[in-house]
């Protein structure tokens, strides 16, 4: 059976990330917020844009006040105030200040600035009781950024930072690659909307919700497609929908081993090329995936576990690396400490849900109380990571390190 690793790099280089010309939207600051730049940005403005103060205080010639002392301060004729947003008027000469404001420009002649509780002002004279260091407390003009060099590249997410500098460089106008587009829809005849009165053998179709609610928190569009019997012509019918009108297409359910499970011979038929069936995990074996031509297709397993772990270790870095996410899409594993003793057969690579919590400072995973059952769904909630076993591995006892996803 393939092993994590290997199906993992299978689906990664089948995922062609959205495209820098064809893929592109344009949004304003205020809707750019998580959006992937879709190309670099270039300003024709200096950061700072001219030579400014970092200090309320005076702007002054070193020379002279190069030996300036509270015994023996230096006497300057104050000649302007500049408050920022002002234009300089005059060139300091010997023997001139100018009074200044954070952020305001350094007037000519001047070449740093004495803070204010280093001084005195008394009418049009300052007293200067300390000795400065050569061009103190002056931003000069492009040392945080060059018009003209990369300003910020493309396939970052947008955060705040970023967002903050586009309109710092007066770029209200942003390119962005457009939303991926997922489809989802559950297949069974056992499944039942949250709203329908359930009958024996009949259980709520909760998949859909939960792989809705992952989709979006990834910023990719989702096309909610339903609960499909488990009927050839329906299920051919809702994934020939889907192919063509989604990037991805999940299902959950169908894909093991049972006189219902259609859901490869159906992709077959609809000419997918299948590149395995099975991983070597635990939950999560039944996992298929598929491509055609304009779409790449995950058929989740259906218990609800099973369907969020191959959610969280194979999906979620595939929609990420779609969406044009230039890198980090990757699935991270942190390596922590186990609070408890934590246990699998060895025959499968395991996942176990838990937390992790802080302990003094240092992450600590526990596994979550109750059944460990790819259909118990209750003992999921609130949990944030899942421990990994490699195969091979049996036991991590207490105090040992395990890898971990985060999920949370
Ligand atoms: N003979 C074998 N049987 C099974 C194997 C196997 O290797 N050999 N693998 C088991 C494993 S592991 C899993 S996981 C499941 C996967 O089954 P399917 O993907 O075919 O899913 P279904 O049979 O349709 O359903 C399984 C289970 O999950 C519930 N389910 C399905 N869809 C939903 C949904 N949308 N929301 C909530 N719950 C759902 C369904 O009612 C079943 O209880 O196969 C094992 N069998
Ligand atoms: O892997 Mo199934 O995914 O154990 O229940
Ligand atoms: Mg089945």
């Amino acid at each position: 059976m393939l092993s994590v690793k290997d199906a993992e790099t299978i689906i990664f280089n089948h995922v062609q990330p959205l495209n820098q010309e064809h893929d592109l939207e344009v949004v304003d600051l205020l809707t750019a917020f998580h959006r992937i730049l879709a190309t670099p940005v270039i300003s024709s403005l200096d950061f700072p844009h001219w030579d400014n103060s970092a200090m309320d205080g005076f702007a002054v010639r070193y020379e002279d006040v190069q030996n300036s002392t509270s015994e023996n301060p230096t006497i300057l004729e104050v000649v302007e105030e500049i408050p920022a947003g002002y234009q300089p008027q005059n060139t300091i000469q010997p023997g001139q200040a100018a009074r200044i404001f954070t952020g305001a420009i350094i007037p000519k002649g001047a070449d740093t600035v004495v803070m204010q509780e280093k001084t005195k002002l008394q009418e049009n004279q300052v007293f200067i009781f300390a000795t400065p260091q050569p061009q103190e407390f002056i931003r000069h003009q492009g040392d945080f950024y060059q018009a003209g060099k990369e300003l910020l590249p493309a396939g970052i997410p947008l955060n705040a930072a970023e967002i903050a500098i586009l309109a710092a460089a007066q770029l209200p106008e942003i390119s962005v690659f457009r939303r991926p587009r997922v489809a989802i829809f559950s297949s069974g005849d056992e499944l039942v909307t949250p709203e329908q009165t359930l009958k024996p053998g009949q259980i709520v179709d909760s998949n859909q919700y939960a792989l809705v609610a992952l989709v979006q928190e990834l910023g990719a569009e989702v096309l909610m497609l339903g609960i499909v019997k488990d009927n050839q012509t329906a299920l051919t019918e809702t994934i020939n929908y889907a192919i063509n009108h989604a990037d991805i297409v999940l299902s959950s359910g169908g894909v093991s081993v049972g006189d219902y499970d259609y859901i490869d011979n159906i992709l077959a038929s609809l000419g997918a090329e299948i590149h395995f069936r099975a991983v070597q995990m635990r939950p999560g074996k039944p996992l298929t995936f598929a491509t055609f031509p304009n779409s790449l297709y995950f058929g989740l397993p259906g218990n609800p576990v099973s369907a969020l772990v191959t959610f969280w270790r194979f999906v979620k870095p595939t929609i990420k690396k779609l969406s044009g996410i230039n890198r980090g899409w990757e699935a991270k594993l942190l390596k922590v400490k186990s609070h408890c003793e934590l246990k699998s057969n060895g025959k499968m690579e395991t996942y176990i849900w838990g937390t992790l919590n802080l302990n003094d400072g240092i992450y600590e995973f526990h596994q979550t109380s109750g059944n460990l059952n790819s259909g118990n769904l209750i003992n999921l909630s609130q949990t944030n990571a899942l421990a990994i076993l490699p195969l091979g591995k049996t036991l991590i006892l207490p105090g040992e390190e395990t890898l971990v996803l985060r999920i949370g």
